[in-house]
This record gives structure tokens, C-alpha cells and sequence, in this order.
């Protein structure tokens, strides 16, 4: 269904989608492929270890096509493996010394904008990064001047810009502001243990979103070998070192998970993923905690993650200033509720795809719901919603957003479905799949 997922979606053919309508309670299974922030995670640091890793399970999807791309044209060599069946199962990475020229396309991945210029720094030559058109308003600056700050040349401070390496940096200490993005600081100590003196990182500002994530990268570099001190609040310590080569299983994208979820909300049933972690630093995690307060019953075994409901939802009053990402998926529940919602915490979520406040706005109540933008959030008060088109601004959680709403409303129509492609490009067969299990 989806066409290419590596084009950028103002070029690119489109299809809207006429979102399915549950036909009664769900009661399935979903496998959900690997995470999006483990798997870009786990390229980069392969790309800079200091002997081959191997990647099982990696998520195949834009976000890290373009990643991959992005460490190939750098000169890092990453082959595909097959298992028995000849089915893809993992990616052989073998770092090779990094050099330019080359042209790096970012497309709408933060992780590729924020993670590859200190990658690019290392780097001997010229590298010039480009991206969608709706990646430009998306900030980098304080990175770019992070490194500037730790000898690199690099020119311009939006996208597009270039990165001129000569093989090292210095590094040392640099102070920013990370407080529109985490991944600020994600990318710089993902590159840290390479620069000469290692690096720290000190945020100057308001508070970092997204915390989760720079624990994550704290914990994949630590699993490289890499000594990380992130003892103290906004600072992070990384050591000059060698970084070792990793053999890993990527974790089920917990994120992206969350429509699927909420299924068993929407519908009253109940969907079981398997696989689910029982200790992760993925921040989707935290959607157990808001399905539990929004009403759900929801249980972790060995097994996996069940959640189950009789098709009450709850209205909450939730910081998602951590897990910034479910917010469009908890929003189409919070618009489906019996009692109204907050959701706080959230402004940096204006600098993510699209202006997810401003879009999450508009498109609930265009299908005749009452939400409302806040500072820092949104409000939402549970009305009558009727079907029409729901556009999603090139951003994957919008489409999974009106998917979710699609499931009680009929007659919703979500614009250019291959937008989903960003992070999860087989999401209308699993949720296609899952509706063919709607317990009748
Ligand atoms: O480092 C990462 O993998 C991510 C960090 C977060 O970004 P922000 O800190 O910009 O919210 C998150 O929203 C994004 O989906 C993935
Ligand atoms: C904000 C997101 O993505 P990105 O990695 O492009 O920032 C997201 O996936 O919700």
C-alpha cells in the first residue's frame, strides 16, 4: 500500500486512506517491528566501533534507510543478512575510516539531522546535509555551534549546512540549550568517546525533553564499552575511548506500538505485543502507565504486554514531557474519552515533524472536536466527532493518530497513508490484520 518510504512526501506520489472502522471488540496479537531510536542508535555507534558489529532485528523503515545511507556515504560498510527463508533478519555493520565527500539526506529524521554532524566532524573531507522540505524549520543550531565550540568547521546552522572534517576533533566541554530538542545532546555523546579528549556536555536552559532518550543513548554507549557519568543533573561526561563492537536484538518499538494499544481501547477488546521489555529505556514504555490511568487493565508478563478494556476511556491530566512522542496517539484517545483531558508538558513537540500541537488541534477539530492549544499543551474535551479528511503534515504519528479515531468515527480519510513509512511502513497491513481479529 505504502509507496517508496524514502522520498520526501512534498515530492513524492500520494494515497489517502480511508481508515477501517472496527466492526467489533479486537482480541489479537501484534508484533511490532524493532525501535526507531535503538536501531539509529546502535548504526552510529557501530559505524565508530573498532570492529564489525552485528544488528539483529533492526527497524526497516525511512528513518533508518536514511541512517544507514547516511553511514554508508560516510564510508561504513553495512550488509544485509538473510535467515533460513532468505527473510532480511539483520544488518552486518563494519566501520571503515570515515571520509567525504559526500551528501547526506536527512529527510525528516531528527535522528539523522541531530546524530550524523559529529559523525560528519570526524570524518576526513566535505559532508553536506540536506533534507524534506519540512526539516528545515526543525532546530539543529545548537548542535552545529556545539561543535563549532569543539573545533569542527561547519557552516550554516539550519538545514541545508556542511560539516568539513579532517579526521579528528578535539573535543572537550560545550555548553547548550537542549531544551527544544534531546537529541541534541543524544548526538553529541554518541561521537564523544572519539574525540581526543572525550567530551562533556553541559545543558544550560529549560528543562531537557524527552529524558528517556538520553538515558537510552547513555546505555547503548555503555554496552559499547564507552565509560558515560551522567551522575549529575544536565551534565554528561563521555571518556576518550575505543567504542566495541556490538551484537544486539533491537527491541520492539515501543512507540510505535502505541496505536495497537490503544485499539483495545477504542474498540473495548483487548492486544496482546509480545516481546515487550521488562527493563528498557525506550520512553514508549510509559504508555502502560497512561492506558492504566486512562482506564485500561494492563498487564506484563513473560509473555508480553496485554491490554485490555471495556470501552471506557477516561479522560487524564498527564505531563508528557518524557514521552512527548505517544502524544498524538494518547490525544485521539483523550478526543474518544468520557471526560476531558490535559496533556502538559509538551511545547518542543511544536519543533517535531510538524507543529504536532497546532496539527493535533486542528485535525480533532476538524472532525468536530473541541481541542485546544495550550503554552505548553493541549486540551481536549470529549464531543461528538463526525468523519472527514485528516491531514497529517509528512508526520507518521499524525496518520496513527487518525487511525485510532478511524476505528469509532467512520468516514475519516487520512492523508498520504505512505507518510507512516517514516517509522513503521507496514502499518496498514498490521492494522489491517488486527481488525480481521475483532473477536467475532
Ligand atoms: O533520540 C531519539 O531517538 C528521540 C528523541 C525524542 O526527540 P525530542 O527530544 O526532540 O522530543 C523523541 O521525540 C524522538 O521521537 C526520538
Ligand atoms: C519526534 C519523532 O521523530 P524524530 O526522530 O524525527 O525526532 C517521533 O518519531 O515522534
Amino acid at each position: 500500500m505504502e509507496s517508496s518510504p524514502a522520498a520526501d512526501p512534498a515530492t513524492r506520489s500520494r494515497t489517502d486512506w480511508p481508515a477501517p472502522v472496527a466492526s467489533g471488540p479486537v482480541d489479537t496479537t501484534v508484533t511490532v517491528p524493532g525501535s526507531k531510536s535503538l536501531t539509529n542508535r546502535y548504526l552510529v555507534l557501530a559505524a565508530l566501533a573498532c570492529e564489525p558489529s552485528r544488528l539483529r532485528l533492526p527497524l526497516r523503515s525511512r528513518d533508518t534507510t536514511l541512517m544507514a545511507a547516511a553511514l554508508r556515504a560516510l564510508g561504513t560498510e553495512i550488509e544485509d543478512e538473510t535467515d533460513e527463508s532468505g527473510n532480511p533478519e539483520s544488518w552486518l555493520i563494519a566501520p571503515r575510516p570515515l571520509h567525504g565527500p559526500a551528501h547526506i539526506d536527512c529527510g525528516l529524521a531528527g535522528t539523522v539531522m541531530r546524530f550524523i554532524p559529529p559523525v560528519a566532524a570526524l570524518a576526513d573531507g566535505t559532508v553536506a546535509l540536506g533534507g524534506d522540505t519540512a526539516m528545515q524549520r526543525r532546530p539543529i543550531a545548537p548542535v552545529t555551534q556545539a561543535l563549532r565550540s569543539l573545533g569542527a568547521d561547519v557552516q550554516g546552522d539550519s538545514l541545508p549546512f556542511t560539516v568539513s572534517g579532517h579526521g579528528a576533533l578535539p573535543g572537550g566541554t560545550v555548553r547548550l540549550d537542549a531544551s527544544a530538542s534531546s537529541q541534541f545532546v543524544s548526538g553529541l555523546l554518541l561521537a564523544g568517546a572519539r574525540f581526543d579528549d572525550g567530551l562533556t556536555v553541559i545543558h544550560e536552559g529549560k528543562p531537557v525533553p524527552s529524558q528517556p532518550h538520553i538515558a537510552m543513548t547513555v546505555e547503548v554507549l555503555r554496552d559499547a564499552g564507552v565509560v558515560v557519568d551522567d551522575g549529575e543533573a544536565n551534565r554528561w561526561h563521555v571518556e576518550p575511548s575505543e567504542i566495541s563492537a556490538l551484537e544486539v536484538d533491537v527491541e520492539p518499538d515501543l512507540s510505535n506500538a502505541a496505536p495497537f494499544l490503544a485499539a483495545a481501547l477504542v474498540t473495548g477488546g483487548s492486544v496482546h505485543i509480545p516481546g515487550w521489555p521488562h527493563a528498557t529505556t525506550q520512553a514508549g514504555d510509559g504508555i502502560r502507565d497512561i492506558l492504566d490511568m486512562m482506564g485500561a487493565s494492563v498487564r506484563l508478563d513473560r509473555e508480553g504486554l496485554t491490554v485490555t478494556s471495556d470501552g471506557t476511556i477516561g479522560g487524564i491530566d498527564a505531563d508528557l514531557h518524557d514521552v512527548g512522542e505517544l502524544t498524538p496517539v494518547v490525544a485521539a484517545l483523550a478526543a474518544l474519552a468520557d471526560s476531558p483531558s490535559y496533556l502538559r508538558g509538551i511545547a518542543h513537540l511544536r519543533h517535531h515533524e510538524t507543529d504536532r500541537l497546532a496539527a493535533l488541534t486542528q485535525e480533532i477539530n476538524r472532525l468536530g472536536g473541541d481541542a485546544q492549544e495550550l503554552d505548553d499543551g493541549l486540551a481536549i474535551r470529549p464531543k461528538p466527532l463526525t468523519g472527514g479528511f485528516f491531514h497529517t503534515y509528512g508526520d507518521h504519528r499524525m496518520v496513527m493518530a487518525a487511525a485510532v479515531l478511524g476505528l469509532r468515527v467512520r468516514g475519516v480519510v487520512i492523508e498520504d497513508i505512505a507518510t507512516v513509512g517514516k517509522t513503521l511502513p507496514t502499518f496498514t497491513q498490521l492494522w489491517t490484520q488486527m481488525l480481521r481479529h475483532d473477536g467475532r
